[in-house]
């Protein structure tokens, strides 16, 4: 009775604690689970050989395959063998890997071919490594979007985020412009859709930056634009005398334009009559914000764009091939997908159907992966906590 007692608890452990909790018990359990998942795998593919003698038959070779998690980055390190044997081509050419995506719900990340071995490294458990908002840990260069995943600003500069209504874009939108008031006071908001980012101009942080109207929006492009070639000014006279390197080098601070609904403003604008007023200042701050987009690396200048759907009418070519960290909010369609993560092979599936706030993100040319954005708690109020970060930014 004990025993089956006892067994009875513990497959109910195995089966329903490692998923609830995380700590050292649920990691047992996690270890166990994708070991044995890994095994099946193997068997099911026939990546194993046996052989038979006079005692019956028996496993003459089976693969081995080792793994180790790294609980503070999310990452699983999966070893393959690449040692010879017939099956070695299902590990070298991605096809092992492309099974464990599926099997682990994992997203590949990177391959490191040894002597006899690769490595590959996954990304596991999204919701694991959702970070809240007071676990934010912004610092100059480096913005957090999940435990292992942050935008490095200056390397991967310039930002897209795009999703359909009620997908979280919102939200992350708002840990992101609450990290960015911690890095800078340099940033300007545009909303012309009027939502709540536009009600930002109503707070201390952000008064006088926040803008809505096209003629407003349109004008303040070119300021923008206007104060990067003021820099770009004063960083040739700093090189004319021999010295070397990009904006943080010369103690520059950065500065960013944060357009929400990108697409809605050049829809707008669009519409308006070729010759009149909105229609030449569009066209100029269509070209400024192309020539930010292009220069403003260097001179710390960036752009984030947030669109519902990216397309090839509402988000200019010049504008998107310089976009190098790219998150969509929920699931896309393939249009949206293609366009965004063209080079990617990665078969998208949905995170979770109760929970908002999920989708893939691509710092550059790397793996696209899944993600949870920052939890924003229930009773969130933004003015409060824009106030809050830009606070801090000025206590510190
Ligand atoms: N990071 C998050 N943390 C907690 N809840 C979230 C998060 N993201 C989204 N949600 C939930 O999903 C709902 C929709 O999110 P959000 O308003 O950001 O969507 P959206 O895509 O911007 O849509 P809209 O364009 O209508 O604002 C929120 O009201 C909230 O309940």
């Amino acid at each position: 009775m004990l025993i089956v007692v006892a067994g009875l608890y513990l497959q109910y452990l195995y089966k329903s604690y490692g998923a609830k909790h995380d700590n050292w018990l649920s990691r047992i359990f996690l270890l166990i689970e994708t070991k044995q998942l890994l095994a099946k795998l193997l068997v099911s593919k026939g990546m194993f050989e046996t052989a038979s003698d006079d005692t019956g038959e028996y496993v003459k070779y089976f693969p081995t395959v080792s793994i180790k998690f790294n609980y503070s980055t999310g990452q699983l390190y999966i070893k393959e063998p690449i040692d010879g044997e017939k099956y070695m081509d299902n590990f070298a050419n991605g096809d092992f890997n492309k099974w464990v995506e599926t099997v682990l719900l994992a997203d590949k990340q990177t391959t490191e071919f040894k002597k006899g071995e690769m490595i590959t490294v996954f990304a596991f458990d999204p919701i694991k490594f959702r970070l809240r908002l007071a676990d934010l840990k912004p610092v100059e260069g480096t913005l957090n979007v999940m435990k292992g995943i942050d935008w490095k600003y200056d390397k991967f500069y310039n930002m897209l985020i795009a999703g359909n209504v009620g997908t979280g874009k919102s939200y992350t939108l708002f840990s992101i412009l609450g990290q960015l008031l911690q890095v800078t006071k340099f940033i300007t908001v545009f909303d012309p859709k009027r939502s709540d980012l536009a009600s930002l101009k109503y707070t201390k942080a952000l008064e006088g930056k926040v803008f809505s109207t096209n003629l407003e929006i349109n004008e303040q492009v070119h300021v923008f634009h206007e104060e990067m070639m003021l820099r770009a000014e004063k960083m040739e006279k700093i090189k004319a005398k021999g010295q070397i390197g990009a904006y943080m080098d010369f103690n520059f601070t950065p500065h960013f334009l944060f357009f929400d609904e990108f697409g809605a403003w050049v829809e707008m604008n669009d519409k308006a009559a070729f010759g009149s007023e909105t229609r030449k200042s569009y066209d100029v701050a269509m070209s400024d914000m192309k020539e930010i987009a292009m220069l403003g690396r260097e001179l710390g200048f960036y752009i984030i764009v947030g669109m519902q759907r990216p397309s090839a009418d509402s988000l200019p070519m010049a504008i998107r091939n310089q976009l190098n960290f790219k998150m969509v909010m929920g699931m896309p369609t393939p249009e949206v997908s293609k366009m965004l993560f063209p080079d990617s092979d990665k078969t998208l599936r949905p995170l979770s159907q109760d929970l908002k706030g999920w989708g893939f993100v691509q710092s550059g040319s790397s793996q696209v992966r899944s993600f949870f954005a920052p939890e924003i708690p229930k009773g969130f109020n933004l003015h409060d906590w824009i106030e809050y970060m830009a606070d801090s930014r000025e206590a510190s």
